[in-house]
């Protein structure tokens, strides 16, 4: 069994080296070449198994091959010859109506399902490759409905039809409304073919300068060996990658689902579960912002491509709110959530296949943290993508001889070294981790239903009053982090007033280890008890005379909280999230103050010069100084 206790756990010091690996330079096959197409193409051909010129002569004229129905769901439809492909970046589905395509290098054939994908532009994008029917009898699957646009004679010379159209997530690309840096997330700013405002997809074009997500040769084995290992083993395969940032584990993980989902459609037993344990709070796949969770894989509906947590195939079974996008600010809180998780995941005596992703931090005392880890979750297989900078790191890796679980006796764990993606050839990255991040904060706030957003400024709205510090019912605790232990009970209500807390239900028979400063009840001692992680709520102003809080909470998840028996205690942690600033100060063109009504939270006050400037002399000993005797 996975331990739990403290001891454990690796202690943290502040000299501990705490930067993350961003070298990535190997993996000399991996390339991404824009191979010049006809104006008026719409068709980037970058892969690498096109790049030894036997294509030259290649027809990828692709504008012939398409049909524009011009309905309200903006469908196309699309034409595919042999050797053909498309890019192209939003939310949109797709069904392949003839033949089949290969997306991340696995085939899907034509049938009357629908596959939704999602194609930001924040990162590479995999192809749509032209295929045959796999199969003996080449069906077409037409909709009824598109009968009438399309004669027969327009398709029927093209192998493989494609009808692309919007997805049924509605609002979800007006975030840019509201925070203008990712208004060019999922469409390129001056798209090569624009298409009609309400397309939320769109056809991409060499011009349009979009890096392409071709599988390299290099990870294809050992793809391929790890899915004959999750096909055939008879007990849990458990499957961890490590790396250092950006060195493509995320990506590595997701071409692994999609082809052990597509296994999972196609079988008959429901033996072969799916858990995916996300621990990486900054980059999440399926988490909360600032979360780590476990989640159990939902093959259908098929989701492909990078869904930036808001995807439904997924289905959450425990989730942690650590309160920070990295596990360098409290590792030991860190750590023990990961420890739970896995527990958890040890406790469901579960036979099929994990897969575990983790923050690019593998210098310094990261590697301890992976070390602990690998400890705990005592991995069948360790995939490592390294770079000539962090192969080093892998010898710092310690990773015991043998494990034994309850549903395996003695298991030797396989470390597969891989290239890591090669960041030296790519394009710059489009967007800042820390955008994402204030992205996924947005869309959860926004948030109406799974499919429906509304991006308008939550100030428009009326927060929730939740009282707090009554002896019944409210917020009965508050947690700030340990560096705020001794805040000044009057700052307390500006320390949570416009910030992200994260929202926490308790069972009453808890007693809790409260002091009551300033009306506020916070809680002394950070063992941790059995709190339940809802939500993440942001507060929009404390009366303290009325002892009311008001919160916005994310509309998706109000059912859930309405929920909770009547008794059921409040506790809210409010850690480092960042608020979303656009949110509390909306641009003028969102929303119209009246001159007599004061901004809260803002102040356009200018600070004096080198006010809140410290000079702290530091009794640090530099090279050459000793001690006095
Ligand atoms: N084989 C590839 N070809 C092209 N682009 C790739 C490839 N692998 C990864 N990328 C791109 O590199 C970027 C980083 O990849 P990814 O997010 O998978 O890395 P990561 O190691 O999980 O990053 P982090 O450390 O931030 O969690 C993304 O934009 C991704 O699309």
């Amino acid at each position: 069994m996975a331990t739990d206790s403290k001891q454990d756990l690796p202690q943290y010091t502040k000299d501990s080296d705490s930067d993350s690996d961003s070298d990535s330079s190997s993996c000399s096959n991996v390339g991404s070449l824009y191979t010049s197409s006809s104006k008026g193409t719409p068709v980037v051909l970058n892969s690498e198994e096109y790049d030894d010129g036997e294509d030259d002569d290649m027809e990828t004229e692709l504008a012939d091959n398409i049909h524009y129905v011009g309905d309200e769901d903006e469908t196309m439809f699309v034409g595919l010859n042999e050797r053909q492909k498309l890019h192209l970046s939003g939310v949109f589905r797709l069904q392949i109506v003839k033949g089949g395509i290969i997306y991340n290098n696995v085939h899907y054939n034509a049938s009357r399902e629908i596959l939704n994908f999602w194609h930001p532009l924040s990162q590479s994008i995999p192809t749509i490759d032209f295929s045959h029917f796999a199969g003996w009898q080449d069906t077409v699957f037409m909709p009824k409905s598109n009968r009438f646009n399309i004669g027969d004679d327009e398709l029927k010379p093209f192998p493989c039809v494609l009808r692309i159209f919007n997805s049924n997530h509605n609002g979800l690309l007006e975030a840019g409304h509201l925070y203008r840096d990712v208004n060019y997330l999922w469409k390129p700013r001056e798209p090569y073919f624009p298409l009609n405002e309400r397309a939320t997809y769109h056809l991409l074009h060499e011009s349009d300068k979009v890096q392409s997500l071709s599988v390299p040769r290099c990870w294809l084995t050992p793809l391929e060996k790890l899915y004959m290992n999750h096909k055939n083993s008879t007990y849990d395969t458990r499957i961890m990658v490590l790396g250092g940032k950006n060195s493509g584990k995320s990506t590595f993980l997701r071409l692994l689902l999609e082809k052990f989902t597509q296994d999972i459609r196609n079988s008959t037993t429901n033996q072969e579960e799916l858990i995916y344990l996300d621990l990486d709070p900054g980059q999440p796949e399926f988490s909360l912002p600032d979360s780590i969770s476990l989640n159990k894989i939902v093959p259908k509906p098929i989701t492909l491509g990078q869904h930036l947590c808001q995807g439904s195939n997924f289905e959450t079974l425990l989730q942690f709110y650590n309160g920070s996008s990295s596990p360098q600010d409290e590792p030991s809180l860190y750590l023990n959530c990961v420890g739970k998780l896995i527990n958890h995941l040890e406790e469901q005596a579960f036979f099929g296949t994990s897969l575990l992703n983790l923050p690019g931090w593998i210098k310094g005392f990261g590697m301890q943290i992976l070390n602990h880890i690998i400890k705990e979750y005592k991995p069948t297989h360790i995939v490592f993508l390294e770079t000539a900078n962090s192969k080093r790191h892998l010898d710092e890796l310690t990773i015991p001889q043998s494990f034994s679980t309850s549903l395996r006796d003695v298991y030797v764990p396989e470390v597969v070294r891989i290239p890591a993606h090669n960041l030296s050839d790519a394009l710059p990255a489009r967007f800042h981790a820390s955008q994402l991040r204030t992205f996924k904060i947005l869309a959860l706030f926004h948030k109406e239903t799974q499919f429906d957003y509304d991006f308008a400024p939550l100030l428009k709205s009326a927060p929730l009053q939740v009282s707090y510090g009554d002896e019944k019912c409210g917020i009965r605790g508050i947690q700030f982090p340990l560096e705020f232990q001794n805040l000044n009970p009057e700052d307390i209500r500006s320390s949570l007033e416009g910030t992200v807390i994260g929202i926490h239900s308790n069972f009453r028979e808890q007693s809790l280890d409260v002091k009551n400063l300033d009306t506020f009840p916070i809680l002394q001692s950070r063992t941790p008890f059995v709190k339940n992680f809802m939500t993440l709520g942001l507060i929009h102003s404390i009366d303290t005379l009325q002892q009311v809080m008001n919160i916005y909470v994310p509309p998706c998840h109000m059912q859930n909280l309405d929920k909770q028996p009547e008794d059921i205690q409040w506790i809210i942690v409010r850690n480092k999230t960042e608020a979303p600033f656009c949110d509390l100060l909306p641009s003028s063109c969102s929303i119209t103050w009246d001159a007599s009504i004061q901004i809260p939270f803002a102040t356009f006050e200018r600070r004096k010069k080198l006010e809140h400037v410290w000079k702290v002399r530091k009794n640090v000993m530099r090279r050459g100084q000793f001690m006095k005797r």
